[in-house]
């Protein structure tokens, strides 16, 4: 059984790989920081470590060193940010066998190991659809509007049109597009969600279209893009509004010819995929400043679905309330019944600028407060448990405090998006929109 250790500061992510990779037949040990991979690289041998780039004491590239000082036999697999990509060839260079970028995809580091490990390919089961089906529960809520979406969904799913998909950040576009995906006759192909918003503008044709050898320094091997990774699926387009102008032009032409154009190759390839978008900036907007090319628009929006916020369907609160208390008992081992008449209240007058997103994470935390029976409002962070304030009032206060922090994050972390993000405590999908709507994009 090949011996696995996985190196990252995000610990659900490590427990969850975990748990994850041990399913599939790999002793796997888990270590949070570069020091603590060292304690137990000092301990026993692994015949491969999956680390991060970044860690919190030292980096990934130092944990690389080490053990190709100490034990060159055991391989190492990098995960890494797409900021981080140009180190994570350079890590190549060093020994590495590979890295994978964040955010990662289970099937990708599987494929990557088994490579790296020469072990044989599993013949065709199919672990991703079991890995999506398992994890993925589509709930629909009950008010009107969920209705009409979940109507929408259904009607939409089985065609080929393209749908965009409108909403705020959290409101479960990504949730919806899966949806649509397995309503298809593509259902059992991949679904790839690509996030427009985190791809570096100078890679950006590449990670879609693919790359041939040598097509740019760094470019060691030819790279599939995500279009023909998704052939036979969905491609789920998320921030599509944040996608480089040129390649707008490029995306539109592979639109119309079913074909892309890897870089570097002299060859088109063709592709046979589903395509969803999501936004939640205005794109007519966009077409009217001329961000945002309106042939492209109209050829991504044959059908347009709106996830609406949470604070307009307050009858769906409970509903998904409860589905997030029955996943958080589950995955922490907990079993809480249910919230008291206040938590209740307040969940239903509170504003949810995060949406469904921030009522998960809320709930999983107060599932591992709570200590008796029904989560009550001392397991509330305090921006939820202190009195609702008039929305105008707060905006410019809310935004200006939040401007503040986003900067100092920023400072404290060298401009470092990820770890800004790590320390406010939200996703970098997040940062990136804060960003964009705060003007703050040139930081
Ligand atoms: N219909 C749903 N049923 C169950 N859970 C959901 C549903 N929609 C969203 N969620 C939960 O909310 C989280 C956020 O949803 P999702 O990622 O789809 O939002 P999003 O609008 O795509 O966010 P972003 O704009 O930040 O990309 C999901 O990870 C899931 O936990």
């Amino acid at each position: 059984m090949a011996k696995i250790l996985v190196v990252d500061d995000d610990t659900t992510f490590c427990i969850m790989l975990k748990n994850w990779l041990g399913k599939r037949g790999f002793e796997v040990e888990n270590a949070f920081s570069y020091k603590e991979a060292v304690k137990k690289l000092d301990k026993e041998t692994f015949d491969l470590v999956l680390t991060d780039l970044r860690l919190p004491d030292k980096d990934g590239i130092d944990l690389l060193r080490l053990i190709k000082e100490k034990t060159p036999e055991t391989q190492v697999l990098l995960m890494t940010g797409y900021a981080d990509i140009q180190t994570a060839v350079t890590a190549m260079k060093l020994g590495a066998f590979d890295y994978v970028a964040k955010p990662v995809i289970p099937d990708e580091i599987l494929k990557k190991l088994q490579e790296a490990l020469k072990l044989e390919t599993e013949p065709a089961k199919p672990v991703q659809a079991k890995v999506k089906t398992t994890a993925f529960a589509y709930i629909k809520g009950v008010s009107e509007s969920a209705d009409q979406q979940y109507e929408y969904i259904r009607l939409v799913g089985p065609t080929m049109m393209t749908v965009l998909i409108n909403g705020e950040s959290g409101t479960g576009k990504e949730y919806i597009a899966r949806l649509i995906h397995l309503t298809s006759a593509r259902k059992d192909g991949p679904f790839v969600a690509v996030d427009c918003g985190a791809i570096p503008r100078d890679i950006a044709t590449s990670e879609l279209f693919g790359h041939v050898k040598g097509a740019f320094t760094g470019a060691a091997c030819d790279k599939q893009g995500y279009f023909v990774t998704a052939s036979g699926g969905t491609i789920f387009l998320d921030e599509i509004g944040n996608l480089p102008y040129d390649v707008q032009v490029q995306l539109l032409r592979a639109l119309e010819e079913r074909k892309v154009h890897p870089v570097g190759s002299s060859v088109d390839v063709p592709f046979d995929v589903r395509i969803i978008s999501a936004t939640n900036e205005n794109l007519k907007e966009a077409v009217a400043e001329g961000r945002f090319r309106e042939d492209l628009y109209h050829r991504l929006n044959e059908f347009s679905i709106q996830a609406l916020p949470l604070r307009e369907r307050k009858e769906d609160i409970m509903v998904f309330a409860n589905h997030f208390l029955d996943k958080a008992n589950e995955e922490l081992g907990k079993q809480v019944a249910g919230f008291d008449d206040e938590v209740m209240r307040i969940f239903n007058t509170y504003a949810w600028p995060g949406n469904l997103r921030e009522l998960r994470n809320i709930v999983k935390r107060a599932t591992l407060l709570c200590q008796g029976k029904l989560i009550t409002k001392i397991c509330l962070p305090p921006e939820l448990s202190q009195k609702p304030v008039e929305p105008e009032k707060t905006m410019g206060t809310r935004r200006e405090m939040e401007i503040e922090l986003i900067k100092e994050a920023l400072q404290k972390c060298r401009n470092n998006k990820s770890e800004a993000a790590r320390m406010l405590q939200i996703d970098r999908k997040t940062l990136y929109n804060k960003l964009k709507n705060y003007g703050l994009e040139d930081l």
